[in-house]
């Protein structure tokens, strides 16, 4: 009996876990050394010592929690897991326990407790869960990063330089470095395919955010429904089809530049919320009511009369004096003949390399054609026509068939189908846009039509011939 009573002392002396028994009321009757180790305990006999001085204290209903009592209510085993175990200096530490009765001859005696310290287990669960969040963090922006890049790299960059000889273009170059290396909102005006992008970009380039990303969204490309969670990103199930959490494009572009082209697209309704993001640089993604503090420089661009929106009630006042801190007018290509050759040359020579096509001389008559066709898609309807006349033509010389305008092919190709009217009308736009619709004075439409100003001015009324308005 003595040495199976010492045998079973070494075998608890052995034991990595922390072993105590209790009795029935609680008391310890035995603790191994690993347990009275762990429990910082000066355990001497005759001391009496509870279960509840080590485990439970902290419980609201310690019955529920009481080894003891569920073992004496007939439970054989009473386990748990993460409970606070306390130390006899009063710290304390996290442990999982086992509980089993001690029977002798039918009759619970006490209850032996198994138990181990889950400090350094939950320490690293901790790191390792910081280390996921972490990760889950970096790959939601990298995702975002990523799609963002990757419709970069579509976007056709070859042309990053603004090519223009004319003095208003040069006007517009010098403001954009005026107002580069500043942090003010810039709002771009100018007609469709004038370069807005192109300036845009030059804004970002010539500051200080250029090492950080210039994020573009079209406003007009967006369903309606979509541009605020675009905008600001938004939680997973925040709307139908959400089906994981998005980052928006602010968020991307913080500390850099965002260049929201089409603003004059932009739902009435959410033009407060764009309105708060300029003046507080606040945003919430949808679906999340936690407010994200944000550093981004705002470029805006619309080809519409914004004024003339605010005067209809379709575009909000505020927004607009906002955004039009600094306007920068984008002339258009009418309106700039010396860099319709400039710019014609330009393409000739990008598309005649790319097709590996000598094609390299303007003869004088196609330079004329090019230099009268009014261009009411700009730079970018030069550079797609050159692009189809570069591959048409046969080499060295460049040949277009295509530049009429509506006025244009009313007169030359449509003649008999036209009424007088019509004829006259045609004819006058030819004649105003020949000149930069000049009415009056030498060399004046006017003057060519061999008509009194104002009686071509009240002809242009009566035949409801305006010049195409821009929106600046
Ligand atoms: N001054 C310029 N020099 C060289 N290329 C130009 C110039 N202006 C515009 N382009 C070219 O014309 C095309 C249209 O330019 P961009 O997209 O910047 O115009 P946009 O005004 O932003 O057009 P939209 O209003 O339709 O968005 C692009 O391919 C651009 O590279």
């Amino acid at each position: 009996m003595a040495l199976l009573q010492r045998r079973s002392a070494l075998v608890l002396a052995a034991a990595g876990e922390g072993i105590c028994g209790f009795d029935c009321q609680g008391n310890v009757t035995f603790s191994n050394p690993v347990a009275t180790k762990m429990l910082a305990w000066p355990l001497k006999s005759g001391q009496a010592q509870t279960i509840h001085d080590l485990f439970g204290r902290d419980q609201p209903n310690s019955e529920e929690y009481c080894p003891i009592h569920n073992i004496m209510a007939g439970k054989a085993l009473f386990k748990a897991s993460d409970k606070v175990f306390w130390r006899a200096d009063g710290t304390h530490f996290p442990a999982d326990f086992i509980c089993t009765p001690i029977i002798d001859d039918g009759v619970v005696q006490g209850i032996v407790m198994v138990f181990s310290d889950i400090s350094q287990r939950k320490l690293n669960e901790q790191k390792l869960n910081q280390a996921l969040i972490e990760i889950k963090q970096l790959k939601n922006r990298l995702q975002a990063e990523n799609t963002y890049l990757q419709e970069q790299i579509n976007y056709n960059h070859q042309f990053t330089d603004i090519l223009g000889q004319s003095d208003s273009l040069k006007t517009a170059l010098h403001q954009v470095e005026q107002v580069a290396p500043t942090e003010t909102t810039v709002l771009i005006l100018g007609e469709t395919g004038t370069g807005k992008e192109l300036f845009a970009r030059a804004l970002h380039d010539l500051s200080h955010r250029n090492q950080r990303p210039l994020v573009k969204v079209n406003c007009a490309a967006l369903p309606a429904n979509l541009i605020e969670s675009e905008l600001f990103g938004h939680e997973k199930g925040s709307f139908t089809g959400a089906t994981a959490r998005r980052t928006g494009r602010f968020e991307l572009a913080h500390e850099g530049t965002i260049f929201l082209d089409e603003i004059g697209e932009i739902p009435l309704e959410l033009q407060a919320k764009l309105l708060r993001v300029l003046q507080e640089g606040e945003i919430e993604r949808l679906g999340d009511s936690k407010t994200l503090k944000i550093n981004v420089r705002v470029i805006a661009a619309t080809h519409r009369d914004l004024k003339k929106m605010v005067a209809e009630g379709t575009f909000r006042e505020d927004l607009y004096y906002r955004l039009s801190v600094f306007p920068l007018s984008i002339p258009a290509l009418r309106e700039r003949k010396k860099d319709i050759s400039l710019l014609a040359h330009a393409f000739v020579t990008k598309y005649a390399q790319k097709m590996s096509k000598q094609v390299n001389h303007i003869p004088q008559t196609v330079m004329d054609n090019l230099l009268s066709y009014s261009w009411p898609g700009n730079v970018r309807e030069l550079e797609n026509v050159i692009e189809r006349a570069v591959i048409l033509s046969p080499e060295p010389f460049l040949q277009i068939h295509e530049l009429q305008s509506p006025e244009q092919s009313g007169l030359d190709t449509e003649q008999t189908l036209l009424s007088l009217a019509n004829m006259e009308k045609a004819h006058i736009i030819k004649v105003l846009e020949s000149v930069q619709w000049k009415i009056s004075g030498e060399n004046a439409a006017a003057a060519i039509l061999e008509m009194h100003p104002n009686t071509l001015r009240s002809r242009m009324n009566k035949l409801g011939i305006r010049r195409a308005t821009t929106a600046f």
